[in-house]
């Protein structure tokens, strides 16, 4: 298998404008809680199941075009995720494998998808580079509407940002789990700083 694909002019341009607009008023987006290896960035997450497939496109509208098109068939849990980097935002080299926190012995993805929503004007950097062991395998330059899909156990990171503007990516780990793996999984849930700030006011 090749290690990525990518697709280009993805989705019209009218549903790009309504997929930034969704997920830039969207409340539970806030600084990251992803771990360490996401410096200054923004974003939140979702976790469903397939079965969770229909609460996500009524919560979320905006994502369910998207979804029809990424989603592999193959697969039944993911990790969704709009990651938004400005100036300076890095992501530093990891393994995607979001749904370790729900359940521990879980293998990487078999793919991610990535979709640039909006990317700055006269882009430098932000490069996603992709590495298998050692071995540069792909840079991508992100351009607006590009979708990719790559393979899921590959090290990955982003190059700084270094000019003014939002890079704005969606993101979906897609995982194919066994069924005692699957049950540890959510069949629809949101990880946002928000969420988590008002469960401890309580
Ligand atoms: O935005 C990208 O190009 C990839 C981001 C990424 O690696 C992630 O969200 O795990
Ligand atoms: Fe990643």
């Amino acid at each position: 298998m090749s290690y990525y694909r990518q697709k280009n002019n993805a989705f019209a341009a009218s549903y790009l404008d309504d997929l930034r607009g969704g997920i830039l008023a969207c409340p539970y987006f806030a600084v990251n809680n992803l771990n360490r290896d996401f410096v200054d960035t923004k974003g939140f997450s979702v976790v469903f199941q397939r079965s969770g497939l229909e609460t996500v496109a009524q919560k979320f509208p905006f994502f369910k075009p998207y979804l029809d098109l990424a989603l592999e068939s193959t697969c039944n849990a993911f990790y969704l995720n709009p990651l938004l980097l400005r100036e300076g935002s890095r992501v530093d080299p990891h393994v995607d494998r979001s749904l370790r926190s729900y359940c521990k012995t879980i293998n990487p993805p078999d793919g991610v998808s990535v979709l640039y929503v909006q990317v700055p004007f006269a882009l430098q950097g932000g490069e996603l580079v992709l590495r298998d062991h050692k071995r540069q395998v792909g840079q991508v330059k992100p351009q607006e509407n590009l979708l990719i899909h790559f393979q899921g156990d590959l090290i990955h990171s982003v190059n700084a940002v270094k000019v003014p503007g939002a890079r704005l990516s969606l993101v979906c780990e897609q995982y194919n789990l066994d069924e005692s793996e699957l049950r540890e999984i959510p069949e629809f849930t949101i990880e946002s700083r928000v969420v988590s700030a008002k469960r401890s006011h309580r």
